[in-house]
């Protein structure tokens, strides 16, 4: 369909050999601030950013022949098929040569969730939310000026309309599976980041604070038996060899606990 290639199951499972990419939705009502605050998470923690709405928008000017049908849903504020949407993150995310996401304004509603999950297996680290009036979403939409078709008063109706009864409900359902870290979205941009640095450093921190410990504790082990180890090598034949063996062990064994 279109200019996106047919992607198979293969190609889809991005985590096909044995490692899963780490995906992020970032989820909120238009204006909330995704777009904002997901420049700034890529900047201080190295995912890529890959957001739904910038990539359909990209289709339409790439003029294929989706280009249309995905215009005119906009334009109305609907929702486009999952299919078309879903193709494009996987082509984004196999481009990116990254294994860490942000996706930015997907799923959008269940259609889009459901077919997500089942196509590429991957299911989401956490959903971050950004909850915000209605009100001061659309002061900002209304001041955005971006040139955005869908950026007018009678659009952003339809738009909160479609996020009332089709994407809360997907917050819902994450929210149900504990997965769902809510920020205040109604401060400001710089007090929004500081709420979205602590979701992003405790989960990262929690890591660091397990491999460190364990670095200590397995260096600690191994450091009086090197000794030993490389005393008896000393006595043998091929003492040269057997000495690149023991001090290359401990580094195997650290480098593997690393990750
Ligand atoms: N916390 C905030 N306070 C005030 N304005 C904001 C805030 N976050 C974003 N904005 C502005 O609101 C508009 C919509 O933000 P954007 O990040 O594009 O939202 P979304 O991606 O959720 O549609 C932009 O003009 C942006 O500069
Ligand atoms: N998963 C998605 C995401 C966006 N879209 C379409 C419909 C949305 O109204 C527009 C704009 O979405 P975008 O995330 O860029 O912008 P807002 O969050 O609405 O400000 O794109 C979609 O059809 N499916």
């Amino acid at each position: 369909m279109g200019s996106v290639k047919e992607i198979t199951i293969e190609d889809v499972n991005v985590s096909s050999a044995n490692q899963q990419p780490k995906v992020v939705f970032v989820l909120g009502g238009p204006g909330s601030g995704k777009g904002t605050q997901c420049a700034n998470i890529v900047e201080h923690f190295g995912y890529t950013h890959l957001s739904a709405g910038d990539l359909l928008r990209a289709e339409i000017k790439s003029g294929s022949e989706n280009g249309t049908m995905i215009q005119n849903m906009i334009k109305e504020g609907k929702i486009v098929p999952s299919e078309v949407t879903i193709k494009l993150l996987q082509k984004a995310m196999q481009e990116s040569g990254n294994d860490k996401f942000l996706i930015d304004g997907f799923p959008r509603n269940e259609e889009n969730r459901a077919a997500f999950e089942a196509v590429t297996k991957i299911t989401p680290e956490f959903v971050l939310f950004f909850d915000c009036s209605e009100e001061e979403m659309e002061k900002r939409l209304l001041g955005r000026n971006q040139g955005r078709e869908d950026d007018n008063i009678e659009t952003i109706r339809k738009r909160f309309k479609v996020y009332l009864e089709s994407s809360l409900p997907v917050i819902e359902y994450y929210n149900s599976k504990g997965k769902v870290r809510k920020i205040d979205a109604a401060k400001p941009i710089d007090e929004v980041f500081e709420a979205v640095k602590v979701v992003f450093t405790s989960k990262d921190e929690k890591v660091g604070m397990c491999r460190l410990p364990r670095l200590f504790f397995i260096s600690s082990c191994f450091i009086p038996g090197i000794f030993v180890l490389r005393r008896r090598c000393s006595c043998t034949v091929d003492g040269v060899a057997s000495h690149l063996w023991v001090d290359a062990f401990p580094f195997l064994i650290l480098m593997n606990t690393w990750n």
